[in-house]
C-alpha cells in the first residue's frame, strides 16, 4: 500500500468507527486498538500532509449530531482530550507545558476520567434550561428530557440570599445568572448489571458495556425510558462569561458547595512527579469504584494558564487524558461449564487456574457464547488472557498461541442440555444455543420460579436464597400455580444441607443450611398471601413470557385492561401496541397459544390474582370530551400529569398510550418529546397546547 492509500484506508476505517462508537453506541475495536491507528494515521499525515483528507478524524471531534433532536449550539465549543497510554508521552506533555508557560510556576488537577458521555448543562437564574451532548463539538443533540432524570443533578440551585447555606464571605457563594456545567453521564456498574440481569431474565440480548449501554440510554426517544436506567453525572466543569474562578480547583469546590455531584477522587498535583503517584495509586483502586473509568485526566489548574496554553483543531493544550491500557494476566482455561438461563439459553464459563487481576483473584471469565468461543480459537488447557474492562465480570480476550501444546483438547460444545438431557436448538438468527424443554428442565423451572417472586412481579422475596429450590426437590411445587396451594403442615419443620452455589461443586466445600421454622413459614405465606394483591401488571410480568419485561407488561396492561382481553388478542392487535414490535408480539401470541400456558393462567385466576388493571376511579365532570382520544408530551404549566389524566378521564375522554392513527390530540408541554411530535406529523395528528385542551373542557 501506498501511504496515501494507507491514509485513505486509515481514514475511512477510522471514520467508520466513530460513526459506530457514537451514533450506534457500539465498539467495534477496543479503545487501545482505535487509539492507536489514529495516532498512525496522524504520524503518517505529518510525514504527508498533501494526502490529508479534508474528513481526517484526527482534526475534529469524533461525534456528530443526530436527526433525532433539536440541534443546540455550544457557547463554549466541547472538545475531545489529547490522550496518551505512556509515562514518557506524559513528560513530553509535562515539557510542553513547560515551554509553553516560559518558567512560570504552575500546578496541575488530576481527575479520573470516567468513562461514559460528555453532558453540557446550562443554568439561567440558577434552573437547569438545557442539556446537550457534545455532538462534533460545535453543536450537539438537545436531550435536555433525558437529562432531567439523572437524580443527582439539581433541576434548580440556590441562588442569593440564605442560599445553601454555605459561607456568605466567600465571593463564589453565589453563582452567576447565567453558567455551564459539564460532566459526564453514566451508568453505575451496579445498574448496569441490574439492566443486564433483567435483560437476561426476558431473553433480551446483553448490554455489551457500562459505556455504550449509557451512550445508548440518553439518546432514547422516550424520557419515561431513560427514567427507569439509573443514569448518573459526574460534573468536572464550569464555564461563565465573564469566568467567575481563577483556577480549576475553585470552580471543583465551587460546584461541590452549589450541590453539584463532583467526584472527590480528584487532587492537586504540585508537579509531574506528584501526577504519576496518583496514576499509579488509581490503577488498581478505581476497580472498586461504583463506575467504569478508563484513566486519569490532568489538566493544568490556573486559568490564565490554561488560556496562554490555548487549543488545537481538537482539544486543549492545557490537558491530556492517561489512559490506562485494560487490566490483562494470563492463566490456564482448565474448563467449561454451561449455564441454563430461564430462558433455556445455555451459556459458557470459563473456569481459569485462579489468577491475581486488578487486585482480585479470577477464577471465571464470561465466554458469552458459542460464536464467541469459535471467533477465539480457545481450547481447553490453552494459555488464555484475561482482561478487566468496563465490566465486572473478566472476558477472555485471546489465546496465547506460542503457550498451546498437545494438551490442548477442543471445547466440546454440547448438544444436550447439561442439565436435562434435552438437544439443543438455536434459533435463527440468534448466538445463543436453547433448551428447549421449557417445563421440565430444572435449572429452567427454578429461574421460573425466581422470576415468579421478585419483587417487581409477585414479591414473594421471603421464598428467595435457596427455599425454592427446597420446595422444588421436595416436590411441593411444579409450577409457580402450586404456591398458593401451600399450607403450614406442607412447609413447617423442612431442612436441607446445600452446597454454596457461587462456588460450584469444584471450589468451596462450604454448605449451607437451609431450614423452616414457624416464623420462615409464616412470613411465606403472608407473603404468597399478599401477592394476590399484586398489580395485574405484575402479574403478567410475573408469568415471565419472553421478552416481556416490566416496561412491555405496562404497555401491555394499559392497552388491553384485562388478563381475557390479552389472551384472546390476535397477533396483528398485539403487533400495534405501543412499543410492541412484531417479536415481542409474537412471543406473546405464541405463549397465549400454547394449551398448557392457559391451564396455568386459569389456575393463577382461581388462587385470586388481579387479572384486571384497576382503573382509577375519578368522578365523572362531563362527557365533553366523549369519543375523543388524548395523549400527552412533556411538563405542563397547570397540570401534574396525573392531574392531566385525570381531567381527561373526568371529561369521557380517552387515553392512549401512544401515538397512533387512533389519536385524535397530541397535548404539547414543553419540551415535548421530539418522536411524539414527529409520529403526530406524519399521521396528521393535530397537536394542541395546554391552553387549547383547557378551552377544550370549557374551562
Ligand atoms: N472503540 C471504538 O470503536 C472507538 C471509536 C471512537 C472513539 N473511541 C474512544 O473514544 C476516544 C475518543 O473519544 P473522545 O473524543 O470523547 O475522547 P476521550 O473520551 O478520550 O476524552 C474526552 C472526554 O473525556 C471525558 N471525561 C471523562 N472524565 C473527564 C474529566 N474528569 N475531565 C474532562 N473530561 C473527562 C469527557 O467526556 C470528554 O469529552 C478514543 O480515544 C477512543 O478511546 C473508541
Ligand atoms: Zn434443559
Amino acid at each position: 500500500m501506498t501511504p496515501q492509500d494507507q491514509i485513505n484506508d486509515l481514514t475511512d476505517r477510522l471514520n467508520y468507527y466513530n460513526h459506530q462508537y457514537y451514533q450506534n453506541s457500539v465498539s467495534e475495536v477496543d479503545d487501545f486498538t482505535f487509539d492507536r491507528l489514529l495516532q498512525q494515521l496522524a504520524e503518517l499525515e505529518r510525514q504527508y500532509p498533501e494526502f490529508r483528507r479534508p474528513d481526517t478524524p484526527t482534526q475534529r471531534v469524533g461525534g456528530t449530531i443526530s436527526k433525532e433532536f433539536p440541534t443546540v449550539y455550544h457557547r463554549f465549543p466541547m472538545l475531545s482530550l489529547g490522550n496518551t497510554y505512556s509515562e514518557a508521552e506524559l513528560t513530553e506533555f509535562d515539557n510542553r507545558v513547560r515551554k509553553g508557560l516560559n518558567g512560570q510556576p504552575y500546578e496541575y488537577v488530576c481527575e479520573l476520567k470516567f468513562d461514559g458521555v460528555a453532558l453540557s448543562m446550562t443554568y439561567e437564574n440558577g434552573v437547569l434550561v438545557q442539556g446537550a451532548t457534545r455532538g462534533d463539538g460545535v453543536r450537539g443533540d438537545d436531550i435536555t428530557n433525558n437529562i432531567r432524570t439523572i437524580r443527582t443533578l439539581p433541576l434548580r440551585i440556590g441562588r442569593g440570599a440564605g442560599g445553601q447555606g454555605h459561607g456568605t464571605d466567600s465571593p463564589n457563594s453565589v453563582p452567576p445568572a447565567l453558567f455551564e456545567v459539564r460532566g459526564e453521564g453514566f451508568l453505575p456498574l451496579a445498574e448496569f448489571e441490574r439492566i443486564n440481569k433483567e435483560r437476561e431474565d426476558i431473553g433480551e440480548p446483553l448490554l455489551a458495556n457500562p459505556r455504550n449501554a449509557a451512550s445508548g440510554t440518553f439518546k432514547q426517544q422516550d424520557s419515561a425510558m431513560v427514567a427507569k436506567r439509573r443514569l448518573d453525572c459526574y460534573l468536572y466543569s464550569f464555564l461563565s462569561e465573564p469566568e467567575v474562578f481563577q483556577t480549576h480547583e475553585e470552580s471543583l469546590i465551587a460546584m461541590k458547595q452549589w450541590g453539584f455531584n463532583v467526584s472527590p477522587s480528584w487532587r492537586k498535583c504540585a508537579d509531574i512527579q506528584a501526577v504519576m503517584a496518583y496514576i499509579n495509586e488509581w490503577e488498581t483502586k478505581r476497580f472498586d469504584l461504583p463506575l467504569g473509568t478508563d484513566g486519569i485526566v490532568i489538566k493544568v489548574n490556573r486559568y490564565d494558564q490554561q488560556r496562554e496554553l490555548g487549543y488545537t483543531a481538537k482539544s486543549p493544550r492545557w490537558a491530556i487524558a492517561f489512559k490506562y491500557k485494560a487490566m490483562a494476566a494470563s492463566t490456564t482455561l482448565n474448563s467449561v461449564s454451561y449455564q441454563v438461563g430461564r430462558t433455556g439459553a445455555v451459556t459458557p464459563v470459563a473456569h481459569l487456574k485462579p489468577v491475581l487481576l486488578a487486585g482480585t483473584v479470577v477464577k471465571r471469565a464470561s465466554l458469552h457464547n458459542a460464536n464467541e468461543i469459535q471467533r477465539l480459537g480457545v481450547m481447553i488447557n490453552d494459555t488464555v488472557f484475561v482482561e478487566k474492562g468496563g465490566e465486572i465480570i473478566p472476558k477472555i480476550t485471546g489465546v496465547d498461541l506460542s503457550k498451546r501444546t498437545e494438551a490442548s483438547q477442543p471445547i466440546n460444545y454440547p448438544a444436550e442440555c447439561p442439565a436435562c438431557n434435552t438437544p439443543l436448538i438455536r434459533k435463527e438468527g440468534e448466538a445463543h444455543f436453547y433448551c428447549p424443554n421449557e417445563k421440565g428442565c430444572p435449572p429452567q423451572r427454578q429461574a421460573r420460579f425466581e422470576h415468579f417472586i421478585q419483587r417487581r412481579a409477585m414479591n414473594i422475596e421471603s421464598l428467595g436464597e435457596g427455599k425454592i429450590q427446597l420446595l422444588i426437590d421436595r416436590g411441593l411445587v411444579q409450577s409457580p400455580a402450586d404456591l398458593y396451594d401451600l399450607t403450614n403442615a406442607n412447609l413447617l419443620g423442612l431442612e436441607k444441607a446445600y452446597p454454596e452455589r457461587e462456588g460450584g461443586p469444584d471450589e468451596t466445600g462450604k454448605v449451607r443450611v437451609v431450614k423452616f421454622g414457624q416464623k420462615t413459614v409464616d412470613n411465606i405465606l403472608n407473603a404468597i398471601e399478599a401477592s394476590k394483591g399484586q398489580p395485574f401488571v405484575n402479574v403478567l410480568f410475573a408469568l415471565g413470557i419472553r421478552y416481556v419485561g416490566n416496561t412491555t407488561a405496562e404497555r401491555l396492561a394499559d392497552y388491553f385492561g384485562s388478563m381475557d382481553e390479552l389472551l384472546n388478542a390476535p397477533l396483528d392487535v398485539l403487533a400495534n401496541v405501543p412499543d410492541v414490535g412484531p417479536r415481542i408480539a409474537q412471543s406473546a401470541f405464541e405463549w397465549f397459544r400454547d394449551p398448557e400456558n392457559r391451564e396455568y393462567v386459569e389456575r393463577l385466576r382461581a388462587a385470586g390474582l388481579q387479572f384486571a388493571s384497576e382503573r382509577k376511579v375519578v368522578a365523572q365532570e362531563s362527557d365533553t370530551l366523549a369519543g375523543k382520544t388524548f395523549l400527552y408530551t412533556g411538563t405542563f404549566a397547570n397540570f401534574t400529569r396525573e392531574e392531566l389524566e385525570e381531567r381527561i378521564a373526568a371529561n369521557g375522554g380517552k387515553l392512549l398510550s401512544g401515538v397512533s392513527k387512533k389519536l385524535n390530540y397530541l397535548i404539547i408541554g414543553e419540551n415535548p418529546g421530539p418522536s411524539k411530535v414527529d409520529k403526530a406529523q406524519k399521521l396528521n395528528v393535530p397537536m394542541i397546547g395546554e391552553d387549547e385542551f383547557t378551552a377544550m373542557l370549557g374551562g
